[in-house]
């Protein structure tokens, strides 16, 4: 079953980071046009025109975000944009050799956008190119120099920053990621019937609405089967309490293996379940219906060495014969009332292979 809350819960973290990376990127703008501005009156056109010229793709970026929101381009766009800028204050030395101080902005910016693994690999080829510019400061393109105390206290000062948002990263994701697991297990055990594993009755009111709403929108038509283990209470008596949760266990395996992946099974109260069929006629479900009884007849429940009489009743209606939840459910206990009052073992509305062991027919 997909996790919805788990998909929120990430849908709403990328819209938070998406969000972030707008108001960075603003930032950097407003950045870029006033060093540039500095650099400008200080007249280094060169490095001014350079500074303001980044300020075109990353408005672009933000802009292409605010069309077509696609945060994946918007990540990349960003990382790549950033990236040239750094490669080229360090190749140039930005104002007074400072341009390289920018690089401490990228390991924490690297690790939050993308993974552990990739930050790490972008990193070191950003070392990489870092150590050509230091070691190599005749290459086209080039224009600054350093000294080998600043480039020895920049490696270092960088690999300490680097290897502090790693650890705060992977800390981060741990902590997010036991969140996410905790928060999974909560939803699952209040949608979940403890004993038998099935659906619980919140759980099934909520897909019943769901299916609901579905009908009344396209017409898919659906039915239900309330089923309930018959005299059940003298299972209880007669062979002990643990002997009818065995019952209720076993009856549940056997109703998971005989529906459909699409057909909800719950645990509707103490010894009554109920059956969800979407996409099903009144006739199909009570041909499953059934199945299911003739089975539980047919099956061999047992504890401890013992074997357990075990029959079910069951009423099934379709949601053609009925104008809304509450109805349909009250048709269906009251062919459940029926199939009891009838002598038990029994599906209602009336199905003929009860009598003659054939197929069913067409109810009345
Ligand atoms: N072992 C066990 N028993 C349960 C559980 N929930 C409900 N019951 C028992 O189920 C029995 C239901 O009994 P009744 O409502 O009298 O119905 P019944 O004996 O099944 O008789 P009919 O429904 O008329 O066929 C009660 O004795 C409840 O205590 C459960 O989780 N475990």
């Amino acid at each position: 079953m997909t996790n919805t809350s788990q998909i929120q819960s990430s849908e709403h973290e990328e819209l938070q980071i998406s969000r972030l990376l707008n108001g960075l990127s603003a930032m950097a703008v407003l950045f870029l046009a006033g060093i540039g501005a500095k650099a400008w009156y200080a007249e280094h056109h060169l490095h001014a025109w350079v500074l303001w010229a980044f300020v075109v793709p990353i408005v672009a970026n933000i802009g292409w975000y605010a069309w077509r929101r696609d945060r994946t381009v918007q990540k990349r766009g960003l990382l790549v944009i950033v990236g040239l800028l750094f490669t080229y204050l360090i190749a140039s030395g930005g104002e007074g050799n400072t341009g390289p101080l920018w690089f401490y902005v990228f390991p924490p910016l690297l690790f939050y956008l993308t993974s552990l693994k990739g930050g790490t690999a972008i990193l070191l080829f950003c070392y990489l190119l870092a150590v050509l510019v230091f070691q190599f400061p005749d290459m086209p393109g080039v224009s600054a120099e350093y000294s080998t105390d600043f480039k020895i206290r920049f490696f270092a000062t960088l690999t300490f920053e680097s290897i502090f948002c790693f650890v705060l990263e992977a800390g981060r994701l741990r902590a997010r990621n036991k969140l996410v697991a905790l928060a999974q297990a909560h939803e699952h055990a209040a949608r979940t019937d403890e004993l038998t594993g099935l659906a619980n009755r919140r759980d099934m009111q909520g897909r019943l609405n769901t299916e609901f709403s579905r009908f009344e929108r396209s017409g898919h038509h659906f039915s239900v089967v309330l089923i309930d283990l018959d005299l059940f209470k003298r299972i209880n008596d007669d062979f002990g309490h643990d002997a009818g949760d065995e019952v209720l266990r076993q009856f549940a395996d056997l109703v998971r293996q005989m529906v459909r992946q699409s057909d909800v099974a719950a645990r509707w109260g103490g010894e009554e379940f109920l059956l969800l069929l979407p996409d099903t006629t009144l006739l199909q479900a009570l041909t499953l219906a059934e199945r299911l009884r003739a089975e539980v007849a047919a099956t061999r429940f047992h504890h401890r060495e013992q074997t357990l009489p075990v029959t079910i009743s069951a009423g099934v209606c379709s949601i053609s014969k009925s104008g809304s939840i509450n109805e349909l459910l009250k048709q269906a206990d009251v062919q459940l009332y029926n199939a009891k009052e009838s002598g038990r073992n029994r599906i209602s509305p009336r199905v003929r292979s009860q009598d003659t062991g054939s197929s069913p027919q067409t109810p009345a």
